[in-house]
């Protein structure tokens, strides 16, 4: 024999069944014997070894005689041999049986199944090449679908610990339409997509197996119900796709794994002149035809890793898209016909097996959710616990009298749980009581400024500080009140604790219980000793940031009362001293600064200093000269301005005491400034030609003011210091007012006492 030209088409794919991730599908080919119709055709197809097949091989030529002498040249009448060869995963030859097929093929795929991977097996070929016979078999020679499911529970009964559920189905894609041939009466069904491209049959039965037998008998049910008609090429034509599909579900502690079967025997593709048909079987052929060249469309984008691959194109497609491109372990059994007569359908068949080897698949186990398999794991956890309790119950109840036990914890929660409750009570008691103090405390701070204040503000606070002290009267009476009880309760406690260490028994347990309670109030203790003094905090902070903002505001105004009654002579020495210590005393605190230790001074300070000289020569008087010029001035008949002008004249004496002489000084008061602004000041000449100081000779305190006649025109000014004392035209201050507070520096006062 030639030695045959060897055409690979696609790649040898040697792997096994069981390979996991990305795999190529493995293919099959076998090859059945000549039929009656076939006999004394020449074979196309012969196996060379296990795995490789020869087509059309080339034929020892016999010589060709032309005029009676050997020709060189072959006869051109003769049709060139392909002689090509196949290579697939296993080649089956005319005298292989159903369960050498099986061996091969799919009980390999039993073992993935069962690992949780989903595995399709399909039959292809054209009509009559064997598909139904490899695929179903006949009872007396059970196809490779019967044995696949009796090696697949085999397998099961040897699963020992695992929970299987199985479930099956039988469907057939019949003129494009799909029927459920277990449950025939349920009509056509749809088919419909879910999320993430798996396509399902809407409406179909699974129907649940609870024996092998009862699997074999929907098997032969469906069988039965598939839709078979007589065709010339196959008196048994199977004129529709059918799909078996069994579901296993198998539990194992954690382990839940999940793995369909799909044995998947397709109608076979048909030359409507091979088969003879004519009216409704050639449509039938027709729907074949069209969806086993959907299916060929299909094979050829996968292979060539096209990334649109033409599911869509028939109902057949839609259905194997899982066993074609999606996660499924998938194999295919070519069967061909080795007579010339199915020459062409025989080649067709190779090519579309040798393309379906390119094709790859990625598969994993269907493992269900990480969920799914905490709530198992928590299940079992709680099993456990359960088992570990009931254990512990029993070591318990052998050593230790429980109802005893019960009557002990009793007493112990009784007097605990007392304890608790009065604990919080005293600790509330206590805060509140604390609290109410510090507010009382602040109170009769501001109390001791508004003595001589506003007298309705005094009232008002008084009745405060009256209120907080009735609060406190209160919280302390109710302490007092708990004291006896919180003993009595710590006695019970005490006398339970020595009675509970004399039961031998019991009483590890029962003074854990009790260490326990103590344990929580302490706990308890702390958390409200935490709050208070977060309360205490709070409330110290809000009354600091109240007195700083007051404190603020003291020393300029303080400067001011010590100015003013300098300036009236009201000064005693006391005072001085006093508002001395407080300035040195405020000289400590950083934030405050006193009007003195400034070199820039207020205008009316300057005007002051101007007019008296500086503070230490000012006459100083006594508590005492002060009591008794008092009373000199309340009885003076004199009125205002005069009283006024004597006081303040240099001649004022306070028993023998002459107050320090006023330094004459004349003020120019530049029209286009504010009043009291750029002031020159001439010691020299007092009486400068712009200003004169009043006939009368008596200098009204401190100095005597002559505006220009502009300023003058509204002349009505009032003095800082709250003397209101009135410019009149001739620059006169007509109404000097001795100590007499105006509503400004009043509110000043308040402001700050407040
Ligand atoms: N390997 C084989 N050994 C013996 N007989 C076979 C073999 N394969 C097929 N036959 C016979 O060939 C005939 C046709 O086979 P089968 O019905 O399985 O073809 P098919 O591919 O399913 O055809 P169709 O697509 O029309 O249903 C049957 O009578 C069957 O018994």
């Amino acid at each position: 024999m030639a030695r045959p030209r060897v055409t690979m088409l696609g790649s040898r794919q040697p792997r096994g069944p069981n390979d996991a991730a990305n795999v190529n599908m493995n293919v099959y080919v076998r090859i059945r014997p000549l039929n009656t119709r076939e006999q004394g055709c020449r074979s196309i197809a012969s196996l060379i070894n296990e795995t490789t097949l020869i087509f059309d091989p080339k034929q020892d030529e016999e010589p060709f005689f032309f005029k009676g002498s050997a020709q060189k040249q072959r006869d051109i009448n003769r049709k060139v041999n392909k002689n090509m060869l196949f290579e697939f995963n296993r080649v089956f030859d005319e005298n292989s049986t159903n369960e050498e097929v099986f061996d091969s093929t799919t009980k390999n795929i039993v073992k993935s199944v069962l690992e949780g991977y989903n595995c399709s097996v399909f039959a292809y070929g054209a009509t009559g090449a064997g598909k139904t016979y490899t695929m179903l078999g006949s009872p007396d020679n059970p196809g490779i679908t019967y044995r696949t499911i009796v090696e697949l529970l085999r397998q099961i009964d040897s699963m020992t610990g695992w929970k299987i559920t199985m479930g099956a189905s039988y469907i057939e894609v019949y003129n494009e339409n799909v029927r459920d041939l277990l449950h025939p009466d349920t009509g056509m069904l749809q088919l419909r997509e879910e999320e993430g491209g798996r396509v399902v049959v809407a409406g179909l039965k699974v129907e649940t197996i609870r024996s092998s037998d009862q699997l074999f008998s929907l098997l032969a049910e469906g069988n039965r119900n598939r839709s078979q008609h007589p065709t010339d090429s196959n008196a048994e034509s199977s004129r529709s796709h059918a799909v078996f599909q069994v579901h296993v579900r198998m539990e194992y502690q954690t382990d839940v794994k999940y793995a369909k079967l799909s044995m998947i025997d397709l109608a076979g593709s048909e030359r409507g002149a091979a088969t003879g048909c004519k009216g409704l079987r050639f449509k039938e052929g027709s729907n074949i035809n069209k969806s086993l060249l959907a299916l060929g469309n299909c094979i050829n984008a996968l292979a060539d890793g096209l990334r649109h691959v033409p599911y869509r194109d028939s109902k057949l497609t839609r259905l194997l898209k899982d066993s074609l491109g999606g996660n499924c372990q998938t194999m295919m059994i070519a069967n061909v016909s080795p007579a010339s007569l199915a020459f062409e359908d025989s080649y067709n068949t190779l090519k579309y097996a040798t393309r379906a080897k390119s094709i790859k698949s990625k598969i994993s186990k269907n493992v269900l959710s990480e969920n799914l398999i905490s709530v198992v794991q928590y299940r079992k956890v709680v099993d456990e616990l359960k088992q570990r309790c009931s254990k512990l119950e029993a070591v318990v109840s052998n050593n230790v009298n429980v109802a005893n036990l019960q009557e002990w914890e009793q007493k112990i929660v009784a007097v605990m749980t007392e304890k608790k409750k009065l604990h919080k009570e005293m600790l509330t008691l206590q805060t509140e009581e604390r609290l109410t103090s510090l507010r009382l405390k602040h109170k009769g701070s501001v109390l001791s400024f508004q003595d001589s204040g506003d007298e309705q503000m005094s009232i008002r606070t008084q009745t405060g500080i009256d209120q907080l002290n009735g609060r406190l009267e209160t919280f302390r009476r109710r302490m007092e009140e708990y004291k006896p009880i919180l003993a009595q309760n710590l006695e019970k406690e005490e006398a339970l604790e020595k009675e509970i260490k004399q039961l031998t028994q019991l009483a590890p347990f029962l003074l854990h219980i009790l260490e326990r309670y103590r344990f929580e109030i302490l706990h308890e203790e702390k958390t409200i000793c935490l709050k208070h003094q977060s309360k205490i905090a709070q409330l110290q902070a809000k009354h600091e940031e109240r007195l700083s903002a007051a404190i603020s505001n003291f020393p300029s105004v303080l400067k001011e009362f010590y100015v003013l009654l300098r300036a009236h002579g009201h000064l005693t020495k006391d005072l001085d001293s006093r508002y001395q210590a407080a300035v040195k005393a405020f000289g400590g605190l950083k934030a405050v600064s006193f009007v003195d230790e400034n070199e820039e001074l207020p205008e009316h300070e300057r005007l002051l200093r101007l007019s008296m000289g500086p503070v230490h020569e000012k006459p100083v008087v006594t508590e005492e000269e002060m009591n008794n010029y008092k009373k000199t001035v309340t009885t003076n008949p004199l009125p205002l301005k005069e009283r006024s002008q004597n006081k303040i004249a240099s001649t004022i004496n306070f028993n023998g005491l002459k107050s320090a002489p006023l330094t004459k000084t004349s003020l120019k008061v530049t029209p286009s400034k504010p009043l009291f602004r750029n002031i020159s000041f001439n010691k020299e000449n007092s009486t400068p030609a712009s200003t004169k100081f009043p006939a009368s000779g008596t200098p009204g305190r401190g100095a005597v003011f002559k505006a220009q006649k502009q300023a003058n025109n509204n002349s009505v000014r009032t003095h800082p210091y709250g003397l209101n004392s009135r410019v009149n035209k001739s620059g006169c201050i007509s109404k000097p007012t001795p100590i007499r507070m105006n509503k400004l520096a009043a509110a000043r006062m308040s402001a700050a006492v407040r």
